[in-house]
């Protein structure tokens, strides 16, 4: 049973998801960005998901990379079993329909046996050096005690031209922003600016490509992907134009995050909730498509360096709050989680 400090960080404390301008994210003027951190803390410790706008990623590039994948889950079922998630052990490739069951959340976890697996299929890539501007073209990956880094199985040029160059871009510059957002975070929690840059150098990123297919709207409904937190530090997501996000809320109600042009959806997941001592939210959520039509998303997943040890911020630690939890590598933490997703296969 959940304890109440992690369950209440983990439900929404709000009726909608608020929307937060990124347009000061890297102001000359600290006063502009402090004023963006305290929204973002306002947030993060009330609700876990806010939209964001004037965020700085192309909208042609936001569509490119839908239509990427919209190609890619067009390819005959054999195709994309090429790229079967189970010929890698570092989880990353194609998930068939069904391939990936809900294991619930870290306080209320599903037990193996009763898990449903999910109406969706997907595609998954991890770090390389490729996606990094700080990295040149030839630099090694990083030491990988585990498991996690590179590996990517992509589709050649015959398959899907032009697949894995607009992929890596895409990463690219979500990569930017993202290592943005984490100095945001840190001006939010009142560390220096700089607290996690350190931390970010190999960033422990995965993205995927995610298809849901229509389900039925009168009969009895199959989630696309079922309730959970996300495992690392933030996810921001590209949802493209139809709905099916659902939040929930303190009400146990599920609240919809559907798709605003302009924006992308961001979300705290848990290392970094983990880190505020729960006091940033990782919120619950699932997929339900209910609009008959197919519904593609793109998650990027954003934490530290695998290698990189979490634990519970000294400001964060209080007499009738104490640590959440003991230190732990974000790797070891990410592997666990992921080795319990998919059907079939324990990496
Ligand atoms: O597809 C979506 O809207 C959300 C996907 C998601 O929550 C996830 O992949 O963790
Ligand atoms: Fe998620």
């Amino acid at each position: 049973m959940a304890n109440q400090q992690g369950e209440s960080s983990q439900l929404a404390n709000c009726d909608h998801i608020p929307i937060i301008d990124l347009s000061t994210l890297d102001s000359p003027h600290l006063e502009e960005r402090q004023q963006l951190a305290q929204s973002i803390y306002d947030v993060c410790t009330q609700v876990g998901f806010f939209y964001i706008k004037s965020h700085g990623i192309p909208e042609d590039m936001i569509r490119e990379i839908h239509d990427a994948a919209e190609r890619f889950f067009s390819l005959p079922e054999e195709q994309k079993m090429k790229f079967y998630i189970g010929n890698s052990p570092k989880f990353r490739g194609y998930s068939p329909l069904g391939g990936e069951k809900s294991t619930g959340t870290d306080d209320d976890p599903i037990a193996a046996e009763d898990a449903v697996s999910a109406l969706s299929e997907a595609f998954d890539i991890g770090y390389e050096t490729a996606m990094d501007v700080q990295k040149s073209k030839d630099d090694p990956l990083p030491r990988d005690p585990y498991g996690l880094y590179g590996d990517n199985q992509w589709p050649d040029q015959d398959t899907l031209p032009g697949f894995s160059r607009t992929y890596i871009e895409y990463c690219s510059l979500m990569l930017g922003l993202c290592r943005k957002m984490m100095r945001i975070f840190a001006l939010a929690l009142d560390l220096p600016e700089g607290h996690f840059d350190s931390m970010v150098h190999n960033p422990g990123v995965t993205s995927r490509m995610m298809h849901y297919p229509p389900q039925p709207v009168k009969e009895e409904v199959r989630e696309g992907l079922g309730a959970h937190t996300d495992f690392e530090c933030f996810t921001i997501l590209s949802q493209g134009s139809v709905p099916g996000l659902q939040v929930l809320n303190h009400s146990r109600e599920w609240i919809l995050a559907p798709p605003l042009p302009g924006t992308l959806v961001v979300n705290i997941a848990d290392c970094l909730s983990i880190w505020t001592n729960k006091k940033f939210k990782s919120t619950i959520h699932r997929v339900t498509n209910l609009t008959g039509q197919e519904r593609y998303s793109i998650p990027f997943f954003f934490g530290v360096d695998y290698d990189a040890t979490v634990s519970v911020l000294p400001n964060h630690i209080l007499d009738d709050r104490p640590a959440c939890k003991e230190p732990f590598k974000a790797g070891e933490w990410v592997r666990e989680k992921l080795s319990k997703a998919y059907v079939g296969y324990d990496g």
